[in-house]
């Protein structure tokens, strides 16, 4: 048994903990948390539910509002782990200034990145999405929807999918798997000359080992753009962002 003088001793620390770590916990009980309970309790997951909050809410057809209805839907009900409207106007900007014809997104889920990715398109670019689970899938006219592991499709990506190379990746599947599929992709030369690389979350949950290779293995120039944690603006700086990568040497890897 601990002694209450012990226990006392120690709470000013466990209370300054809390303190820090709170945006943490907050994310803990509304992602987890609530999510468990509205689980078990209306039988849906909260993939479910959040599409049917979108189509009761959003207007058909219009990307903008869809993407607006996902966003009012993981701010005030549930949190989803989309990339969010804060990183998503990374994405859009650096899509604007690419203008890629070949996009290869790694890890769908309820295709609000597929949603942001097919709408700031150049006419006549194609957009193939990769996902792991069946149960996660949108599609849109421009979409390519792949079901299965990204480490089983990306090997039959040009033969089975006709996608020679992609010159716009948006990773935000696994994190532990960024490094493996940016391996994957440049093996089988998927990569086309000056491709872009975008990765989501590489500070937050936070890919350490792939971002440590993308910027000493000499291929590629970094660059990674700060934010905040997906409908989590109170998760302190420097928490988590996306990093673009372009080929600096392309002809060594296409
Ligand atoms: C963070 S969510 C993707 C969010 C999405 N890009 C968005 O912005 O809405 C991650 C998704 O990647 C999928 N995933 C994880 N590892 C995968 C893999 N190796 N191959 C294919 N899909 C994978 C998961 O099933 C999940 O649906």
């Amino acid at each position: 048994m601990v002694s209450p003088a012990i226990a006392l001793a120690f709470l000013p620390f466990i209370v300054t903990l809390l303190i820090r770590y709170r945006h943490y916990l907050v994310l803990l009980y509304r992602a987890v948390l609530v999510v468990w309970l509205r689980d078990r309790l209306t039988g849906t997951s909260r993939e479910q539910r959040a599409f049917q909050y979108v189509l009761a809410h959003a207007i058909p057809g219009d990307p903008h509002h869809i993407l607006q209805t996902f966003d009012q839907w993981c701010y005030h009900c549930e949190h989803l782990s989309c990339v969010g409207p804060d990183k998503g106007r990374i994405v859009e900007r650096v899509l604007l200034e690419r203008a890629p014809l070949r996009v290869l997104e790694l890890g769908t889920y309820c295709g609000y990145g597929t949603v942001l990715l097919a709408q700031g398109l150049p006419p006549g670019a194609r957009l193939y999405t990769i996902e792991g689970d069946p149960r996660h899938a949108a599609v849109a006219e421009k979409v390519e929807l792949i079901v299965g592991p990204s480490e089983e499709v990306i090997p039959h990506l040009r033969e089975k999918h006709g996608l020679v190379n992609a010159n716009f990746v948006f990773m935000d599947h696994w994190k532990r798997s960024y490094l493996r599929d940016l391996r994957l992709l440049e093996s089988h030369q998927l990569l086309a000359e000056g491709a872009t690389i975008l990765a989501d979350n590489v500070l937050f949950p936070g890919a350490p080992h792939f971002l440590q290779y993308a910027k000493t293995c000499g291929k590629y120039h970094c660059k990674v753009h700060r934010a905040s944690l997906e409908y989590f603006r109170a998760i302190p700086d420097g928490i988590l962002p996306g990093s673009e990568i372009a080929p600096r040497l392309p002809r060594e890897i296409s």
